[in-house]
């Protein structure tokens, strides 16, 4: 695995989408370091997945634009972005290796293809399940299969729309691990869609709030790795984001408080 800096520089310069009438995301601007882990959260239907889908080029912004590595993209598919769901999306006539390989795009020889895929199976917990078939593997294993997939091209940004949203908290939490471990090793930049306020504040570099179509809080995380969740710090922090994004589900005017983008 590439052991050098080579996470992408992202940055979102006053980004809008509508849709119709219904304005989704609203002058967003975001710049997000190489390298860096950044973890999204908002209540539901706040643009969290639309945010998403116009950074990996799936759709097109009403205005302002995505720059990657400073380069404005113009919804071009870029083989270094890989994206990963909550459903991990196996071909179920595939083997597990195949399911991997399939993460290797572009003309690479078969031997450069298994090996790499058998390498990144091996990271993720799963060589001796290469030649099983998805049906076979827990939930759990499966978004491993998922995320060696994404990384088997070593990535510059892994765009990542909760994808351990389905899994049980144990299973969750090794996962979020291994995440964190990965993306240590490899130094991609990761952008995590996220529910959970802890699982953001656990894995990331700052937790950026979506509410209203703007960004509410953007909040550095800076406690060290690993983190502990018995910290009485990271409640704290916890609570206070939980806090925010819970007001402003009960309320129903943007001017009801303050935006406070300092710190939570
Ligand atoms: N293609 C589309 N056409 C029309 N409306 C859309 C489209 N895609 C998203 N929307 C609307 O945009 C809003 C934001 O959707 P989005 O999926 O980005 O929210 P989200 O924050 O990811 O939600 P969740 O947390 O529930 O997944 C929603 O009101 C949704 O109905």
């Amino acid at each position: 695995m590439a052991l050098e800096t080579r996470g992408m520089h992202l940055t979102l310069k006053e980004l809008s989408k509508s849709f119709g009438t219904k304005t989704v995301l609203q002058n967003i601007d975001l710049e997000i370091k190489p390298g860096e882990f950044v973890a999204i959260v908002g209540r539901s239907g706040c643009g969290k997945s639309t945010m998403l889908r116009l950074i990996a080029g799936l759709d097109a912004p009403s205005a302002g634009g995505v720059f990657l590595n400073d380069e404005q993209s113009h919804q071009q598919i870029n083989p270094t972005i890989r994206m990963m769901f909550q459903d991990p999306r196996l071909l179920p006539w595939q083997r597990v290796i195949a399911n991997v390989e399939l993460g290797l795009l572009g003309s690479n020889s078969k031997a450069y293809v298994r090996q790499t895929a058998l390498q990144v199976l091996r990271a993720v917990g799963l060589e001796d399940r290469a030649h099983e078939w998805p049906s076979v593997l827990s939930g759990g294993q499966r978004q491993r299969v998922a995320l060696a997939r994404a990384l088997t091209s070593n990535p510059s940004l892994l765009l990542l729309d909760e994808p351990l949203g389905a899994l049980d908290a144990l299973t969750r939490i090794e996962m979020q691990q291994l995440l964190e471990n990965l993306w240590q090793e490899q130094q991609f930049t990761a952008l995590l869609i996220t529910h959970d306020v802890e699982e953001a504040v656990v894995l990331a570099d700052r937790v950026v709030l979506i509410e209203d179509g703007q960004i509410g809080l953007d909040v550095k995380i800076d406690f060290p790795r690993p983190r502990s969740r018995g910290d009485a710090e990271f409640a704290k922090t916890v609570e206070k984001i939980l806090q925010r994004v819970m007001t402003r589900q009960e309320s129903d005017h943007a001017s009801d408080y303050a935006l406070d983008s300092e710190a939570a």
